[in-house]
């Protein structure tokens, strides 16, 4: 990643005592889910490092800015489809017209709607997007521009070269920030600093969701769930079409002057040559070599440990350098194209783990976009009915690239798990649609 595209940082010396402090009062901002899951490394602060009484830390820039600033987080996700050739003749159907995060967003309301309480509480059944191929971008979803209480947000559209997708791609995403009443992960929006919310409110910060379930009696109680398991019914004011225009159009401006996009799609496509069905397919083939065996004709539907625990080390240093090496050389081939899948034959299984774990990193990070003193008439505690956005005459959008912190290895075998049930869920679905339209053609 180029400098200018990441936050800026400073290592400084801080008192031990101080940092615990922090975590110890920190810790129930952190949903209880997350902290359990596992899924992060266990916070930077060893037992040894706190026996002394200064440690170093990383101070990082204030991205969101302050009195008078605009800023937007926007998580933009998987920006591909995976290579046709390596994928069941079943995961096929769907892998190659709909996009992971398509899929995982269907999967969530499938689990939704199972759920008991689930149905009463999300009426909107999202969109699933239908993608002709990748290069074509003939994205097919369906658009909905009057109600905001769904979105369909779909990635390929975002990383799509023809402008006309990314600013649709935009105005998804704010209507996901609408239709989560603020809470969902795609974007967020932040004034002079602080989280905001559809109906205009502005919460000291989004962390704290005790604040927000307090003031929004309709948010759910299982406030740790992700974006998706927040979609309310509850819609409050918005931006007037004009600036929310304006908006979407600066904000896809701003990516297309840092190139970020094209830079995070080949990170994530470089890094993944396989998939994760594959990497799995692999190593069911060498376990089976392995015990002397053959193939089973079907893979087995043991997902849970494809991978075993000696594979799923972290990286080390040797290991990263060697990925960074990897992608220097590719950088330098100056293609626009991935490296084919069947170059990566010649991989072991582990370094195509880290690779794959690497690509996730690109998957999953975050972008906030700044717009300096964009806001008149603002003051800070409250919106101002005169306020207006002006993002023609302030100081060039600032733009950085958030959440890059490597991905714990023993995830793989979630990775493997849950798009496993993504692309299966997906499967079904479509045919359940394809059958209830029949069952409503035939119908006497
Ligand atoms: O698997 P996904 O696509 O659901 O991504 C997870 C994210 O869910 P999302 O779909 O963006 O709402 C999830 O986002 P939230 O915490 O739900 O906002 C995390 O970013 C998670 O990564 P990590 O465990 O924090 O390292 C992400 O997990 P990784 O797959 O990146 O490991
Ligand atoms: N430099 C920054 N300036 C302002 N806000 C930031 C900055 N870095 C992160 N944030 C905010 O903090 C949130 C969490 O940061 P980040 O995603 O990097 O941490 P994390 O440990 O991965 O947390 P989580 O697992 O909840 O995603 C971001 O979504 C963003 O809103």
């Amino acid at each position: 990643m180029p400098h200018d595209i990441l936050p800026a940082e400073n290592r400084v010396i801080v008192s031990a005592n101080w940092i615990q402090s922090l975590l110890v009062d920190s810790a129930n901002l952190r949903p209880a889910s997350r902290v359990s899951s596992g899924s992060h490394h266990s916070i930077p602060v060893s037992t040894n490092t706190l026996d002394s009484d200064v440690i170093e830390v990383s101070l990082v820039e204030n991205l969101l800015g302050g009195e008078g600033d605009l800023a937007v987080e926007i998580k933009p996700k998987c920006g591909f489809l995976p290579s046709l050739r390596l994928l069941s003749d079943e995961s096929r159907i769907v892998k190659s017209r709909r996009c992971r995060l398509c899929m995982h967003r269907l999967l969530r309301a499938t689990d939704r709607r199972r759920s008991p309480s689930g149905s009463a509480r999300n009426p909107t059944e999202p969109v699933l997007c239908k993608v002709g191929t990748e290069e074509s971008g003939a994205c097919n979803n369906q658009r909905h521009h009057s109600g905001r209480l769904s979105w369909d947000y779909c990635p390929l559209d975002l990383y799509s070269s023809d402008r006309q997708r990314r600013i649709h791609a935009v105005e998804e995403l704010y209507a996901s920030w609408q239709a989560t009443s603020g809470e969902g992960n795609n974007m967020r929006l932040f004034v002079s600093g602080k989280a905001m919310r559809p109906t205009g409110t502005i919460f000291d910060t989004i962390l704290d969701k005790n604040s927000i379930d307090s003031v929004e009696p309709t948010i759910t109680e299982n406030s740790d769930d992700t974006a998706c398991d927040k979609m309310t019914e509850t819609i409050g004011m918005e931006l007037p079409d004009d600036m929310r225009d304006q908006l979407c159009a600066a904000i896809v401006d701003a990516l297309d002057d840092a190139h970020v996009l094209p830079l995070l799609k080949a990170l994530q496509q470089e890094f993944d040559p396989i998939g994760i069905e594959g990497l799995g397919q692999r190593a069911r083939e060498e376990d089976h070599y392995s015990k002397g065996g053959t193939m089973p004709a079907e893979p087995d539907q043991a997902i849970n440990n494809v991978f075993p625990e000696s594979l799923l080390a972290d990286p080390s240093p040797t290991e990263l350098e060697a990925a960074k090496q990897f992608w220097l050389a590719s950088v330098a081939r100056a293609s626009t194209l991935p490296v084919e899948p069947d170059t990566f034959k010649t991989k072991d299984l582990r370094t195509l783990l880290v690779f794959h774990g690497i690509s996730a990193i690109f998957k999953d990070c975050s972008i906030i976009i700044r717009f300096p003193g964009a806001l008149r008439g603002h003051q800070s505690s409250s919106l101002d009915p005169s306020w207006a956005i002006d993002l023609v005459n302030g100081p060039k959008a600032i733009l950085k690239v958030i959440d890059l912190d490597l991905k714990p290895m023993r995830k793989a075998n979630k990775w493997y798990g849950l798009d496993d049930r993504i692309w299966r869920n997906a499967l079904q679905e479509e045919q359940r649609r394809d059958c209830e339209m029949l069952q409503r053609r035939c119908a006497p």
